[in-house]
């Protein structure tokens, strides 16, 4: 059983405002908000001057566990994770084996229930070849959150973008549809007339015109008009375009919406104007585009076209990554700095607390439809980090957590740091220590 442990005179940045409360955790929980007095046995925390937000919960990150834990595990992500303020996340099916049975994705649960220290759920794949068995299995009562996720543009196993196949998952899927969205087709004959230019080195400052913004925009107003056509729930990972966002509705409540997106805090961060300094360090799938898309999805994000922010947190050595850029493998690791990058944006003036706690926490939960997570409410799971946000510090590799060991973020000075985070009750990380054998839950879904 965990010890109580109480919160005091933090600001409280939850539901749209930020309030001064003490803030009680007990049993896994968030026991009460309010004016507390401590008991004897309590542990007391002063968060006088400090914020306190629900845990951050990250609806797209890449652990590689199993298979690739040569570049990351789920121990030194979802360490890297809280101390990044982040408590739960849904990892990808990319894999090895990739995520496209049960069985697949139960062995993940397991692996997890031993190594994760924050919460976990996983997507599970969709291909031409088991698009019968996810259609068969009841997705609304997998364990965890009940998502599929179906790639387009992914070679080999998780490419699922003909036609018939496609038709068939959105008129037949019970549950959300998440898409990675770039029509395979453009890229390669982009990719074919660089090749001919320029051979295997093709200068990275290219790759935005290779997976190009019509490779991105084809693909998602395909996908939107299959889920408009058989009622189907979609959600679009990691948006770059400004021209998508205008795809997307913001005069409905979250709840009420069948078509969903998200933002991934690379494409709000970085711009083309960066390939020149970070070459293919930045390299991603859907590529990092203009300033111009880069403003219009902060935009979005704030008029709520955008639901959510993730980070697609996606690592692979130093080694995979400093290559040509046909060789150079695409994704990057940002686990660890996302609400970092959000609260500098706030520092800047861009977005408000509220809303960095509605887009990272709320409206995750919400979307995936989370039990009893995602908000600082009495009842719910105590997952929540406490940040300060007058401390500077730079990253550096001798604070990098993950396992690969760099971030494209190096040099980078943020004037916010995470004190401490707490997934259900535990004290996971505090100040530079871990509590390294308090493992994470298999997040539920609301009945
Ligand atoms: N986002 C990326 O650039 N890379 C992802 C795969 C993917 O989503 O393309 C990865 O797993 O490395």
């Amino acid at each position: 059983m965990n010890q109580r442990i109480l919160i005091k005179g933090s600001t409280i940045v939850n539901e749209g405002k930020t309030v001064i409360a003490d803030v009680l955790l007990s049993e896994g929980r968030i026991a009460k908000i309010g004016k507390i007095e401590a008991e004897p046995d309590d542990k007391v925390i002063d968060g006088t001057g400090k914020h306190l937000f629900p845990g951050i919960i990250d609806g797209q990150v890449h652990f590689r566990d199993p298979g690739a834990t040569h570049k990351a595990d789920l121990h030194t992500e979802s360490k890297a994770a809280v101390v990044g303020g982040v408590t739960s996340f849904i990892d990808m099916p990319n894999t090895i084996p990739n995520t496209l049975t049960m069985e697949r994705l139960n062995e993940k649960y397991e692996i997890a229930s031993k190594k994760s220290l924050a919460n976990y759920s996983f997507f599970l794949g969709v291909n031409g070849d088991n698009l019968d068995e996810v259609i068969k299995t009841d997705t609304t009562k997998l364990m965890g959150v009940s998502d599929d996720g179906l790639y387009f543009t992914k070679k080999g196993n998780l490419l699922a973008d003909n036609p018939e196949t496609m038709e068939k998952l959105f008129a037949n899927c019970k549950s959300i549809i998440a898409i990675h969205s770039e029509k395979e087709q453009i890229v390669e004959q982009n990719e074919e007339k660089y090749r001919e230019m320029y051979g295997d080195d093709v200068p990275v400052k290219f790759h935005p015109i290779i997976r190009s913004t019509q490779a991105c925009y084809e693909a998602t107003e395909r996908a939107i008009g299959l889920a408009e056509k058989h009622g189907a729930r979609l959600h679009i990972l990691h948006l770059t375009t400004e021209a998508e966002t205008h795809l997307f509705r913001n005069d409905i409540p979250l709840e009420e919406k069948k078509i969903t997106t998200e933002v991934s805090v690379h494409h709000l961060w970085f711009s083309d104007e960066d390939y020149e300094r970070l070459g293919v360090l930045i390299k991603w799938n859907p590529a990092i585009k203009t300033k111009k898309d880069k403003e219009g999805l902060l935009q979005a994000l704030l008029d709520d076209r955008i639901d959510l922010i993730t980070t697609d947190h996606a690592p692979h050595t130093l080694e995979e990554k400093q290559k040509p850029y046909f060789q150079s493998m695409s994704g990057a690791p940002m686990v660890q700095h996302t609400l970092n990058c959000m609260l500098e944006f706030h520092h800047q003036g861009k977005i408000s607390l509220e809303k960095i706690a509605e887009k990272m926490c709320h409206n995750p939960a919400r979307l995936y439809r989370m039990y009893k997570r995602g908000y600082i409410r009495e009842g719910y799971y105590a997952d929540l980090t406490l940040v300060d946000l007058n401390q500077s510090w730079t990253v550096a590799k001798d604070n990098i957590l993950y396992k690969c060991g760099w971030s494209p973020l190096e040099g980078t000075t943020f004037h916010n740091k995470v004190l401490k985070t707490f997934v259900n009750g535990n004290l996971v990380y505090d100040e530079g220590n871990f509590a390294e054998d308090t493992f994470g839950m298999a997040i539920e879904v609301e009945a």
